[in-house]
């Protein structure tokens, strides 16, 4: 069975075509914050990101011959996790997602490209709203704002499923903290295959990331709304997008910033070590939710490359677990997986409604 695989991120598209559980292409294509300034909306970027697609097979000599497609699964309202079909539900939710972020574009690029095949299916697996929170961890100061929770489901699960295989042991008998580094930053604790907590990653709380404000002082933020300053959509993206490491140093890159550090720039250095003292609390507070029993923290993402990272993480959150790293991400593999299980009927089919 051949599968294509499309995970748009906010600072990459990944394209993956498996012949069953072998990758014949696996392709990471790196987005500049100015390239992706271009497009006023994510929306916008839908020829763009299908285009680099079929430029990816074309150039590597693979015939537009799919058995299924999917896409990494974009905003959806909250859902359990699992494989779903691509429906007219949900392709409608997309459309009008009140969030945005590039996963939007994953069922939409799936369900465009298996349109011109006949028989081939489209899905999306563990989309960013998997939603296992315990009810504590729902309730905040408002009751107009309860908690609602957009992580890194996908990666998460598949490599603490993966640190689990190594250990000898089930995802399921394992208590983690789990967190993702990449454009945006997830912090989830996983209690016996459970996510029972997990910040907003993409315009909520937690850190703030290469891409993300992370928690923002609620009052300050009210004022900035009011001041005439921003439009609704300006500020909007002054939360995720033109936020985080993009909004005080032009950059997500991590190798460019510990190259400005390298070179002596003192401001890089406050705002990078900022962003990990960040990081390092978010952990700390998940410990908590485990009350400090944790049996490992998994750190992954794309950031889990950078040796200035990880290190200066690791002094602060040892005490906590032992800390395994993994860097990158496995959702490509996962996504590829989840197709051929659905296809082989030894995963359910889930229907969004
Ligand atoms: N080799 C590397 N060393 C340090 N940072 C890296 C490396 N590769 C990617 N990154 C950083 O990882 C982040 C992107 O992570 P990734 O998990 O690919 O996220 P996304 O899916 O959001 O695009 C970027 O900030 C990028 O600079
Ligand atoms: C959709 C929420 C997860 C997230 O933040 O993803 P990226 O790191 O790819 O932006």
């Amino acid at each position: 069975m051949k599968i294509l695989v499309i995970n748009p991120g906010s600072t990459s598209t990944k394209i993956a075509v498996y012949e069953n559980e072998t990758p014949l292409l696996i392709r990471n294509i790196k987005h500049t914050t100015e390239e992706l300034a271009a497009f006023p909306r994510i929306i916008d970027q839908f020829e763009f990101r299908k285009n680099l697609v079929l430029k990816a097979l074309e150039s590597e000599k693979i015939p537009f011959n799919f058995d299924a497609i999917i896409g990494r699964g974009g905003l959806l309202k909250p859902i359990p996790g699992g494989v779903y079909e691509v429906n007219d539900v949900m392709l409608d939710d997309i459309i009008h997602a009140m969030r945005n972020h590039a996963c939007n574009l994953g069922c939409l690029i799936a369900s465009e490209l298996s349109l011109l095949l006949p028989g081939c299916r489209a899905f999306i697996a563990d989309p960013g709203v998997v939603d296992e929170l315990e009810d504590v961890a729902r309730i905040t100061g408002s009751p107009l704002m309860p908690k609602i929770t957009i992580w890194h489901a996908l990666n998460q699960r598949a490599i603490a499923r993966r640190f689990a295989k190594e250990q000898r042991t089930k995802y399921e008998d394992l208590d983690l903290i789990v967190c993702h580094l990449g454009g945006g930053i997830s912090v989830a604790v996983h209690r016996h295959g459970r996510a029972i907590d997990a910040n907003n990653a993409l315009d909520g709380s937690g850190p703030f990331s290469p891409e993300r404000a992370g928690t923002l002082p609620a009052g300050q933020l009210i004022d900035l709304c009011h001041s005439g300053r921003f439009t609704n959509d300006e500020l909007k993206k002054r939360i995720s997008g033109r936020a985080g490491l993009a909004a005080h140093l032009g950059t997500t890159d991590i190798p460019t910033v510990i190259r400005s550090i390298e070179a002596g720039d003192h401001h890089a250095k406050l705002i990078l070590d900022a962003m990990i003292y960040n990081i390092a609390k978010e952990i700390g507070a998940a410990a908590t939710v485990l009350y400090g029993k944790a049996d490992a923290i998994l750190l992954t993402g794309g950031i889990a490359h950078s040796d200035y990272v990880i290190s200066r993480l690791k002094e602060r959150i040892s005490f906590i677990a032992p800390v395994y790293v993994y860097p990158g991400e496995d959702e490509l593999e996962a996504l590829a997986l989840n197709a051929l299980g659905a296809l082989r009927g030894e995963l359910p089919i889930q229907v969004y409604k």
